[in-house]
């Protein structure tokens, strides 16, 4: 029997071809805050992220979000249904203007004033509109990414890895927009920098070779002495 919880992940089994990347994996994510996914390279913490969008079938188990029994919608209902995801790749189409960008991220949004919110999210934006998006700088490609999905009003944000190839002196204010999006919305992290996750996160899941290895309120993982063994090499 199906739960009307926000998103509410069951014995999730997926993976390539013949070869599984997620074994048993079981989250509840709550409707507010951060939940950061933590994990070594090849941990699995991208398959899962494609798992919740729809970018890869589920072998097994159930995916409910909002209600929504995610087994039975494409990605592109997923994405109506609420769910914002921002790829650790190709995020940003390079060629058309930031503006532009933006204008395909706005498709579904009636709002008008949507793309000024998220220009006042990210004030970088506002100075770049007419700039094709593959002169941004890193961070600033980030920044776009993030601004579109938001386009989309999603409930949760999917955000996989949002700081990588960013300068480290922009990597705070893309962090502090984070954690302020979190207090309103549910907000997935995965994250290679640990302090960052754990700041925009309220709780965490460490996977550790597609398996959940350690869970719970981001200040316990944090301290857990047996966080570093699960994010060491
Ligand atoms: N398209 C694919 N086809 C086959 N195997 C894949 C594919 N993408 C990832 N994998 C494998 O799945 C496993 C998990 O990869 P995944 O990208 O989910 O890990 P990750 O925790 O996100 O790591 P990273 O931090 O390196 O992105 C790895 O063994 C990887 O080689």
């Amino acid at each position: 029997m199906l739960e009307q919880r926000f998103l509410d992940i069951r014995h999730l089994d997926a993976g390539y071809g013949r070869s599984q990347v997620l074994f048993d994996l079981s989250l509840d994510i709550p409707w507010r805050g951060g939940t950061a996914v933590l994990g070594r390279n090849g941990a699995g913490k991208t398959t899962l992220m494609k798992a919740i969008v729809g970018e890869l079938p589920s072998w097994r188990g159930e995916v409910v979000f909002d209600g929504h029994d995610f087994n039975r919608l494409q990605t592109e209902q997923r994405v109506r249904a609420g769910i914002g995801y921002v790829p650790q790749e190709h995020s940003v189409f390079s060629r058309l203007s930031v503006r532009d960008n933006l204008a395909m991220g706005s498709l579904f949004n009636t709002d008008a004033s949507a793309i000024d919110r998220v220009l006042a999210i990210f004030p970088k934006l506002g100075h770049r509109l007419d700039q094709a998006a593959g002169t941004l700088s890193g961070g600033e490609r980030k920044m776009l990414a993030i601004g579109r999905a938001l386009l989309g009003n999603p409930k949760l944000l999917l955000l996989d890895e949002p700081t990588e190839g960013v300068w480290i002196g922009v990597i705070e204010e893309i962090t502090e927009r984070l954690i302020e999006l979190a207090k309103e919305i549910a907000v997935i992290i995965v994250e290679q920098h640990l302090d960052l996750a754990l700041r925009v996160a309220s709780k965490a899941y460490v996977l550790d070779r597609g398996r959940i290895a350690l869970q719970g309120a981001a200040a316990d993982i944090r301290t857990n002495p047996e966080l570093l063994r699960y994010l060491a090499p």
